[in-house]
């Protein structure tokens, strides 16, 4: 029988990981990245399936859904999704607010095969608070509750100052990128 003709292995994808407390700006930096870095690279957030494109059903507090059920479910889909997506070969630039330990645990467990690198987006609470004002689109408060956890379980491989304009911190973190040692931080982790 003759053989088939098979398309050759895809190597895999890379992931930029960016974390900090919500409206650090790492949306933002996604998507400078993505319209700067010489490759392409999918943004794929969180943020999708929580605010947009009518994923979730409402979550109001009296129901009819319990988001207390869907909230671990739905995390752990999105985390499983990440490994599917770079091993399909896609590039990616993710923002994601690690929350508890539990949660950094499990995106080690499914990252650590892959080059990964995590960027520490950091912005003090006064500017935190006044973009989280400026949106409307966030509950006050939550930026404040991230920043007393949300760098208190890993180091990077390159940390910014959110202050900065997205353009120049995007443009130091594709130059760090293209320099990253392997393997990084998350692949260093036991
Ligand atoms: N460098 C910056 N200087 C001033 N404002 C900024 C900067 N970066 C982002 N912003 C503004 O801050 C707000 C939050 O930005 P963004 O949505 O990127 O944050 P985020 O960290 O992804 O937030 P979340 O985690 O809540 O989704 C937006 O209104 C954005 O325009």
């Amino acid at each position: 029988m003759e053989d088939v003709p098979s398309s050759p292995p895809v190597p895999p994808g890379r992931l930029i990981l960016l974390n900090g407390a919500s409206s650090a700006g790492k949306s933002t930096l996604c998507h400078a990245i993505q319209t700067r870095i010489d490759e392409p690279f999918l943004q794929f957030s969180l943020d999708f399936l929580m605010f947009g494109a009518r994923v979730l059903p409402r979550r109001d507090p009296e129901g009819p859904f319990s988001w207390a059920e869907m909230r671990p479910r739905l995390f752990e889909g999105y985390y499983r999704c990440l490994p599917a997506f770079l091993g399909a070969g896609n590039n990616l630039v993710v923002d994601y607010i690690i929350e508890t330990p539990e949660q950094w645990r499990r995106l080690v467990e499914l990252l650590r095969p892959f080059d990964v690198f995590l960027v520490g987006v950091h912005c003090p609470l006064d500017e935190l608070e006044r973009r989280e004002r400026a949106r409307g689109d966030r509950h006050l408060g939550d930026a404040r509750r991230d920043l007393l956890t949300v760098h208190t379980f890993t180091r990077y491989d390159f940390e910014v100052d959110s202050r900065r304009p997205p353009e120049e911190n995007s443009e130091r973190i594709i130059a760090a990128w293209h320099l990253r040692r392997w393997p990084g931080v998350l692949g260093r982790l036991s």
